[in-house]
């Protein structure tokens, strides 16, 4: 059949499609032949059909041309145009936009089953060994494997507590040798010269995830730099998993478990149908965000006041972006920094420092992190879905394989759930509303669903016991002529654009606190 690419262009039903035949006519300067006019002609036809609103897409780069890095501020503006579903192509890859609550439920829960596996992107594929870890692994028995030891055995609060005990005072480096050698050497890596950057590669637009047929060339050396950074990672936990091993078969250090030390028991007492591989060790501490001990981005002034408080600052890169995002909204509202140290002194007392017991009895503090997880939810589009069949969502075709955008962010804005919805308002959370624990689709900073983030109690724990310390044992003032502000820079980990710089100077009572 030989159709002339005039005819295609008159023919044209919409005016959408005719501007999409001009543009390609145009860039082709007459090089393409009547056929591939035919199949451009059906292709153009037919890839929106179903599909839900979005802006005009080229031919080959999509809506490329007009993305705004700031992704959930630009999805959320999307939606104004184009309704609370909308779609957007990235290249080849279809992405699907959902800003509503109840378009959240229907993906997240009525059809959780099928929106269970994650869009992986090339730069997570190499970190995670291949796709290994919990966070890319599809849905599935090995998921949930990984899943059970992820959330039973290295995040339970048994676990938690024994480690967790041990923040705010010295840790005692024979007993928690292992895991503080790995800290150590983490933390050398992740926080000094490469702080950030590598993970930041994981939220980097790569034209690999845009374009599949591509990754191959991997144009921006994304896979590359990547594999570097695992080889040096994989030499480190392979010596010390060696050490471990050694240990463990000396019987030196059973009465005290570490991760690593549950990890290899789960490998070797592991169901032989479902085996625990030492590349999913790996995979699992190159992941666990436990091993990564990082600053929480603010800057000690003073290097006595460090004593005592270095191990405070463990965390994750969500966890501790959220207590710097929640440092920067206290300084800029005196009276919640006001109202949280006179909680923190009625319940801790300005003769002690604040320890595991009292966390609990701080509603105040809870109300403050919950107000900063909704403001600055960490990860703003949750961590993008992947349907494992086509199907319909809000009406629309979602097909299978599409990337899909949960802009939680958004909702967490939404004048018609929030009042005064960009103020930071921690009375809001008070009466004990909203919780995060994914049942909620007007406030879900943690995801929901199967694939709901494993850390919660983790974090959270994390961010009361953080910000509680930082306030009560200091007070914080800033450096002269600076302001505090809170903008954000859009990742997989969102954080803040500039690193909150503080001055703190001590307010308990007895100096000896600080030693
Ligand atoms: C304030 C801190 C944190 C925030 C806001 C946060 C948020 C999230 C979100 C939104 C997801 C995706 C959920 C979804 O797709 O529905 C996620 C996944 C995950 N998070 Fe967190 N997270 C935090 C801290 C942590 C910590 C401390 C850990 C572990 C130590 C952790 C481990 C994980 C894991 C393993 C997954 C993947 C779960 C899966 O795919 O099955 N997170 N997190």
């Amino acid at each position: 059949m030989s159709i002339s690419r005039n005819y295609l262009i008159l023919s044209a039903k919409s005016e959408e499609k005719k501007k999409h035949l001009l543009a390609v006519q145009n860039l082709s300067h007459g090089s393409f032949n009547n056929s591939m006019w035919t199949l451009l002609w059906f292709f153009i036809s037919n890839s929106n059909k179903g599909l839900p609103p979005g802006p005009k897409a080229l031919p080959l780069i999509g809506n490329l041309h007009s993305l705004d890095p700031e992704l959930h501020t630009y999805f959320a503006s999307l939606s104004k145009t184009y309704g609370p579903i909308c779609r957007i192509w990235l290249g080849k890859k279809l992405g699907i936009i959902i800003t509503s609550p109840e378009l959240a439920r229907e993906v997240l829960k009525d059809k959780d089953i099928i929106f269970s596996n994650r869009d992986v992107p090339d730069a997570g594929r190499e970190f995670s060994y291949g796709g290994n870890s919990i966070l890319w692994t599809p849905y599935g028995p090995k998921w949930r494997m990984l899943r059970k030891v992820c959330v039973r055995d290295m995040l339970s609060c048994s676990t938690l507590d024994s480690v967790y005990n041990k923040a705010g005072s010295p840790v005692n480096v024979g007993e928690q040798m292992f895991l503080t050698i790995l800290n150590v050497i983490t933390s050398m890596l992740w926080g000094g010269t490469v702080k950030g950057e590598e993970r930041a590669m994981c939220s980097v637009p790569n034209l690999s995830d845009f374009y599949p047929g591509l990754a191959w060339f991997d144009f921006q050396g994304v896979a590359k730099k990547m594999k570097v950074l695992v080889k040096r990672f994989d030499k480190i936990f392979e010596s010390i998993i060696n050490q471990r091993q050694k240990l463990d078969r000396n019987g030196v250090g059973q009465e005290s478990k570490d991760f690593l030390q549950v990890l290899l028991k789960l490998k070797d007492e592991a169901d032989p149908n479902m085996p625990l591989t030492m590349i999913e060790i790996k995979a699992l501490l190159m992941e666990s965000k436990i091993i990564v001990i990082r600053g929480v981005g603010y800057k000690v002034c003073s290097e006595e006041l460090l004593v005592g408080q270095d191990m405070i600052l463990g965390g994750t890169d969500s966890t501790s972006n959220t207590i710097e995002f929640a440092m920067a909204e206290i300084m800029n509202k005196p009276y919640v920094l006001r109202k949280l140290q006179e909680e923190l002194e009625t319940v801790v007392g300005k003769d002690n420092i604040v320890d595991e017991s009292h966390i609990k009895k701080l509603p105040y503090l809870y109300a403050v992190m919950k107000e900063v997880l909704r403001i600055h939810p960490t990860s703003p589009l949750l961590v993008p879905r992947c349907p494992s069949e086509t199907c319909t969502v809000g009406g629309y075709t979602v097909p299978k394989g599409s990337c899909i955008f949960i802009d939680v962010w958004a909702i967490h804005r939404d004048p018609s759930i929030w009042e005064n919805p960009t103020e930071f308002l921690p009375k809001r959370f008070l009466d004990n509303k909203w919780d995060y624990s994914g049942n909620d689709f007007n406030y879900f900073p943690f995801g929901s669903g199967r694939r709901i983030c494993a850390g919660i109690a983790m974090a959270e724990k994390m961010v009361m016991y953080s910000l509680a310390s930082l306030i009560h044992s200091f007070d914080w003032k800033l450096p002269e002529g600076e302001t505090v502000e809170v903008t954000e820079n859009f990742g997989i980990v969102m954080n803040k654009k500039m690193p909150l710089v503080a001055i703190p100077t001590p307010r308990l009572s007895n100096p000896k606190l600080y030693e």
